[in-house]
């Protein structure tokens, strides 16, 4: 009997080490309500991954139990290949909830050392550590100001700031942008790009879909507990244009051209390639020019990218047709 009772948990799950987020068979029910229902998510390596859904949809639930804030029914967890609950994937993760509170007899850079001392920093190193992130956010100036006297934005920046000492492989956001104006929003953005672009993998829950459309790298949606879209996103940056012909029939000959001149056709419509460009301006007028050689019409060539907010249409608001369209949540 005792020999059942601590019997460890047999897992016959592996986790895939490739992976910064792994959630399997994911379920949180509260009482008889099933609030996230059998989920899976894959978040790659060094991505800004989007986690979006409609109030209640269970984003927040799903955040919480894989930082091992509440318990889930039924599901694992992995932080890079490792059980999010063991200790040195805790180490791994920073997590940014969606308000602050900050004790009131601290300043910034005193607050920030406090934190990096209790999770094990030398105070002295600690405070240089804190010294040199308040520099890299540009919250340096306001180093000797208590945190609660800051603006929503600031304050924003001071958790992130937080979440920092502790150098983390992975970070995860709620909501990081509510209450913030469109500056303080946009300079949150830079921040979080520029910790991709060291390698950080960051998880952001929200349902503002303007919050992730110029930043994210993919995107899962929730809609009542469920995963109802999982998907790159294509942005801006990429640099796709998307050609269209007049006629169907004239696209294979159009393909026949662009394959001539060296492009790899990423996507395929019924009638349009999308392709990858460097130098745009003087590409496009190669193509079109490749084109009207081989007497192809051209109808359209415009830059390609993934529409979140089209998404979110398609999948979450012609399901629940009470909920208001999506476009209404983008600010
Ligand atoms: N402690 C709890 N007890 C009972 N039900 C809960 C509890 N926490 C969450 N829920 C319910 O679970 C569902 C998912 O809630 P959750 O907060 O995860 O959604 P969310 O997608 O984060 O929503 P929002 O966008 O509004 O923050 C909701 O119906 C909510 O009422």
């Amino acid at each position: 009997m005792m020999k059942a009772l601590f019997k460890k948990k047999v897992n016959n799950i592996n986790p895939n080490p490739e992976l910064a987020i792994e959630i399997k068979n994911f379920t949180k029910k509260f009482k008889k309500f099933t609030a996230v229902d059998n989920i899976n998510i894959s978040v790659k390596k060094g991505k800004i991954h989007g986690f979006i859904g409609p109030n209640g949809s269970g984003k927040t639930t799903t955040i919480k139990s894989l930082i091992g804030a509440i318990i889930a029914t039924n599901g694992e967890f992995y932080i890079n290949g490792l059980e999010a609950t063991s200790v040195d994937a805790k180490k791994t993760i920073g997590y940014i909830p969606e308000n602050a509170r900050f004790p009131k007899h601290l300043k910034s850079l005193e607050y920030l050392a406090e934190m990096g001392y209790l999770r094990g920093i030398p105070y002295k190193e600690a405070k240089a550590k804190a010294r040199k992130i308040l520099v890299s956010l540009n919250l340096i100036k306001f180093k000797s100001k208590n945190p609660n006297t800051f603006s929503s934005g600031m304050k924003k920046k001071i958790l992130l700031a937080q979440a920092l000492m502790a150098d983390p492989e992975v970070l995860i956001l709620d909501e990081p942008a509510a209450n913030l104006d469109p500056t303080a929003r946009q300079e949150l953005f830079n921040d979080l790009i520029k910790l991709r672009d060291q390698g950080k993998t960051i998880l952001i829950c929200s349902h503002i879909l303007s919050e992730l459309q110029d930043i994210a790298d993919e995107i899962t949606i929730l809609n009542y507990g469920k995963v109802v879209y999982y998907g790159e996103v294509i942005n801006a940056s990429h640099n796709y244009f998307q050609f269209t012909v007049m006629e169907p029939e004239m696209l294979e000959k159009l393909g026949q051209e662009i394959k001539k001149l060296g492009y790899e056709i990423i996507h395929q419509f019924a009638d349009s390639y999308v392709i990858k460009l460097n130098d745009t301006k003087n590409e496009i007028k190669r193509i079109a020019f490749a084109a009207f050689e081989q007497k192809i019409i051209l109808i359209g060539i415009q830059p390609y990218f993934t529409n979140i907010t089209k998404i979110y249409d398609d999948v979450v608001f012609s399901n629940n047709k009470n909920f208001g369209q999506a476009s209404a949540l983008v600010s």
